[in-house]
């Protein structure tokens, strides 16, 4: 009979046996034996996990391509890739390469049932069936369809921050403040009806909360997805974090509240939805409602509430930009909250939202694809074999110099703007590569749906932030916080805001 003693250690001993052996086999077996990476990555995918649960795997991934060259093993099965030239193909639109296990973590059980949605489902059929009739809701002139509710937010976000910022005179925390906005906004857009975020100015339903331990949980466990069935999709007893499935209930609450409303209807995508319901009952019932109903809520805030604080922070830390911006911006003589029309051909606010959104591109971790069969050809002639993983991130391809120029570190707006004696013709040359390469909204067929909406928020918000007021941080010195938890969320902007004077604005 063995003590409990020998028993624990040989228990012990056998775990760590068959612990030594996986990474043996692992290693042994791995194709991607001869591409270079962090040592540990040959035997595991912990080395990526532990990188990812720090928050900023974005530096880790720029200092192995610098390191490494274009083709990083990161995992015994995972490359990270960051030739740019290979966007097409592994994000291309006519064979798309599906998507890895990492996304299946995204996906939510109900009462046992399992539910992907628009962005998590690997099966591009299913995907193509279910996005067809919403996609051309998302078109840039369809989504000015609902610049009215952008504009209720925005004159409420400016409300609640001449009262209780601009007047008592104290410094407003923007992270916070623009989470809120988009949070409202996202939801202003899709429901006709705010969450009650920015009247409250707190969290207090605790959704942005929700959402960032959600997001913690996606971003790492994705890195090793069968940990998903340990923790979250555990059939025994649930032991992970809050899922994404209070963005469910919540989203039925308002479909059931639509339905009883006796009032006229409103123009939201909920009533975009409830009309292509309508027309394709054979497709798109309640719970398909359900599915384009979550996707702007999870997929459309804090994503677009990073643009927004990197725009104010960027432009706050550079006086010539601030002072660029601020000057067309006064020359336009804007009604405000700005509209759509009277902004999209500003040259300078373009570039400033398009260097913000490359600097800081508001997903951070490789954006994984599976190899398809027969492999891939790399441009410096090495074979990656199928059933690879391969991704790239968009914090890597957007920092790429041969396309972008020197100091892709740096916010430089100009970047997208003619150069003193460039022709027009280099000039249109260089800026199709720019904006063809910007990896910000993914690409190919699982780009990104809401990239217009998000445009429209964004733009309209800096353009009439920056008409309203003056800003400034407590020093150009001042450096805010940055967690990359697949979206890039942004702590420590306080920014004092005080009435703008010198323009000659309509409300
Ligand atoms: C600046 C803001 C945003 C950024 C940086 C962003 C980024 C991205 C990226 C990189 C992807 C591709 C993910 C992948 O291939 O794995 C994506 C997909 C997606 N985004 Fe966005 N997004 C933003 C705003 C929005 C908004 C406002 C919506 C609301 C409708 C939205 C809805 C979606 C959906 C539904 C998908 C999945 C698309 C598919 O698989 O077909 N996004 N987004």
């Amino acid at each position: 009979m063995f003590s409990i003693s020998e028993l624990v250690t040989n228990l012990a001993l056998s775990v760590g046996i068959l612990v030594v052996s996986r990474f043996l086999w692992n290693y042994l077996r791995s194709p991607l034996r001869s591409f270079p990476g962090p040592v540990p990555t040959s035997f595991t995918n912990i080395w990526r996990l532990q990188d990812v649960f720090k928050g900023r795997c974005d530096i880790t991934h720029n200092e192995l391509h610098r390191k490494y060259g274009p083709a990083v093993r990161m995992g015994p099965n995972i490359l990270s890739l960051s030739d740019p030239t290979l966007i097409r193909q592994v994000y291309n639109t006519k064979n798309p390469w599906l998507k890895s296990n990492m996304y299946n973590v995204n996906d939510v059980i109900v009462s046992g049932t399992r539910f992907k949605n628009l962005f998590s489902n690997q099966d591009e059929k299913w995907h193509s069936t279910f996005i067809r009739p919403v996609k051309s809701l998302y078109s840039m002139s369809k989504v000015q369809d609902v610049e009215h509710n952008v504009d209720i937010t925005i004159e409420l976000l400016l409300e609640k921050l001449r009262e209780r910022f601009v007047r008592p005179g104290k410094p407003c925390e923007m992270s916070e403040y623009i989470g809120f906005f988009a949070w409202d906004t996202m939801s202003q857009v899709t429901f006709s009806k705010d969450l009650g975020i920015l009247e409250a100015g707190s969290d207090y339903r605790g959704f942005l909360k929700r959402s960032n331990k959600t997001l913690d949980y996606f971003a790492s466990i994705c890195q090793i997805p069968m940990l998903d069935y340990v923790f979250d999709k555990n059939p025994i007893v649930r032991i992970g974090p809050p899922t994404f499935i209070w963005a469910n209930i919540f989203s039925q609450e308002q479909l059931q509240k639509r339905y009883e409303s006796t009032q006229a209807s409103h123009v939201d995508f909920l009533s975009k939805f409830l009309e292509v319901k309508k027309k394709q009952p054979e497709l798109v019932n309640d719970n398909t409602i359900i599915l384009y109903l979550i996707s702007n809520v999870l997929a459309g805030s804090d994503s677009t509430a990073s643009t927004m604080c990197a725009t104010i922070y960027y432009v706050l830390k550079n006086p010539s930009v601030h002072a660029k911006l601020r000057d067309e911006l006064r020359e336009a003589s804007l009604s405000l909250p700005a509209k759509w029309k009277d902004i999209h051909g500003l040259k300078y606010l373009e570039a400033v939202m398009r260097e913000s959104m490359r600097i800081n591109p508001g997903v951070g971790l490789m954006i994984e694809r599976v190899v398809p069969n027969g492999g891939v050809t790399l441009p410096d002639g090495r074979f990656v074999p199928e059933g690879t993983i391969v991704g790239m991130n968009p914090w890597v391809i957007n920092r790429n110099e041969e396309v972008f120029g020197a100091n892709t570190d740096s916010f430089i707006p100009e970047r997208w703007l003619k150069e003193p004696g460039e022709s027009e013709e280099a000039f249109q040359a260089r800026f199709a590569k720019m904006k063809g390469t910007d990896f910000t909204f993914g690409a190919g067929s699982r780009a990104c749906l809401g990239r217009n909406l998000s445009q429209l928020e964004s733009y309209k918000l800096v353009a009439t932030l920056f008409s309203s007021f003056d800003m400034e941080l407590p020093s150009q010195e001042h450096e805010w916080k940055l967690t990359n938890s697949w979206f890039i969320r942004q702590k420590n902007i306080p920014v004092r805001l005080v009435e703008r004077e010198d323009m000659a604005v309509c409300v």
